[in-house]
């Protein structure tokens, strides 16, 4: 992704997070109705089956309207109605992902408070289709508080003390749970108020987040890292192909360099060295440790009568025969002899001396295999060279061993031309190894 895309997926995130933040409380909640159209049954009960008097009855069983008669005898009053899910098996409902019940039950009594119970069953600590023994939370609610629709944290419901010592439940079974609803309870709270109590169960709902807010903290949260670590990546992968064309480029501008050292270096009519190229391998030389200049003899090369062959041939004429002058030369020299156009129709040749006179034999090597035969496609133009030789002693430096060679050379051309002179002093080859 392009960074100038980053400010936008930055600025959007930063909108919609704020946007989420604020409409978390709005976001539409989920709900289950607990009411008989929904696969809820209805079941009043009172102390009359265990030998009680009190007693309940439907004052319109179809709009959850019951009463209950609450009397004094020998056994424990109780009277209320009970909700569960089916019957015996009983099935339970998973309400932890409900955070409250919203409840509006109309109530017409004496009684104070009214007791709101929700029983959970779990195989730990009960027993199947005994309804007694799953977990037994409640709340009281007052019956001044059910004028209108009632809203009960699942908070604030708490387990019984009375059921966990009934059951000898340990600490790690005595929290609230409700993933296995089985009924739920509506009867009066202790103290009892004996006489009539009607209700009205008008409304009964679990309600809770889609998203709880937790889990919309730690999405935002993800999602930020997500994009902070996307542009990290993608910043670091830009950083790798930026410091990758950088490289290429350098080596592209390397190898140009290199190209333009080359023809810097290069006569381009030729291909031979020229001046500057010759004093690079001149360099070269110099540095050698085992073979310096005085293991080279130095030739002079001038073709002769150059000026005519331009003249007769033309100026173009004239370029093909240096050219094929200096490929003729280039097919006698050794690898290590350095050849360049010194200027004009004038070469040099620094070559290493085998032995003794072997400059020479070198030099007479070229004049001959020039006049050997004539230049041209067409072999019509003939040419002679003339060439003067020095040979290095120990201490000689380049310009006095040119001197010498060109001192030659003008000896040659005043002698008649295509010929080679060559220096009278012995040159002796010291300190070069041998066939090197
Ligand atoms: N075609 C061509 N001619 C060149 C080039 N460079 C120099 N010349 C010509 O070479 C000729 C050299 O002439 P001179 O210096 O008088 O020497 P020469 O005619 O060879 O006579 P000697 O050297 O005395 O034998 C000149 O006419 C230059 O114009 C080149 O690159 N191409």
């Amino acid at each position: 992704m392009k960074p100038q895309y980053y400010n936008i997926v930055r600025i959007t995130a930063f909108i919609l997070t704020i946007i989420l933040i604020f409409a978390q409380k709005h976001f539409p909640q989920k709900t289950l109705d607990i009411d008989p159209t929904n696969n809820v049954l209805y079941t009043l009960y009172s102390d009359s089956g265990s030998g009680g008097k009190s007693e309940a009855s439907w004052i319109d069983e179809k709009s959850g309207h019951w009463k209950c008669h609450l009397i004094k005898s020998e056994v424990y009053p109780i009277c209320g109605l009970s909700i569960s899910f089916s019957q015996v098996p009983y099935e339970t409902i998973d309400a932890e992902k409900y955070n409250a019940m919203q409840l509006e039950l109309e109530y017409k009594g004496a009684a104070k408070k009214i007791r709101i119970s929700l029983r959970n069953y779990n195989a730990l600590y009960s027993e199947k289709n005994v309804i007694e023994t799953a977990k037994f939370h409640s709340v009281n609610v007052l019956t001044t508080e059910l004028t209108s629709e009632t809203t009960i944290s699942m908070h604030e419901f708490s387990v019984a003390d009375w059921w966990k010592d009934k059951y000898d439940i340990p600490r790690s079974l005595s929290t609230p749970e409700f993933s296995g609803l089985v009924s739920i309870g509506i009867e009066q709270a202790v103290p009892e108020v004996f006489g009539e109590h009607e209700y009205k169960l008008v409304s009964m709902r679990f309600t809770g987040d889609w998203l709880s807010a937790e889990t919309l903290y730690i999405s935002i949260i993800i999602g930020w890292l997500f994009i902070l670590a996307f542009e990290a990546i993608s910043w670091l992968l830009r950083q790798r192909d930026r410091s990758r064309e950088n490289i290429n480029r350098l080596s592209a501008l390397e190898v140009e360099s290199e190209k333009y050292k080359e023809l810097s270096s290069t006569d381009s009519l030729t291909g031979v060295a020229n001046r500057s190229g010759f004093s690079k391998k001149m360099e070269l030389i110099s540095n050698d440790k085992y073979c310096q200049l005085h293991c080279y003899a130095l030739l002079v090369l001038d073709l002769d009568h150059f000026k005519h062959i331009n003249d007769e041939h033309g100026h173009f004429m004239g370029d093909v025969v240096l050219k094929e002058f200096a490929e003729r030369v280039a097919t006698i020299i050794r690898a290590e002899d350095v050849f360049a156009r010194w200027g004009g129709e004038e070469f040099i040749i620094l070559a290493r001396m085998q032995s003794q006179g072997s400059e020479y034999i070198l030099a007479e090597k070229i004049r001959a295999k020039v006049e050997e035969s004539n230049f041209g496609a067409d072999k019509s133009i003939v040419a002679t060279v003339s060439i003067g030789v020095a040979a290095s002693k120990v201490g000689d430096t380049f310009d006095d061993l040119f001197k010498q060679a060109d001192e030659n050379l003008y000896t040659a051309k005043r002698n008649g031309r295509n010929q080679v002179v060559y220096n009278s002093r012995p040159a002796k080859v010291i300190g070069c190894p041998e066939g090197q």
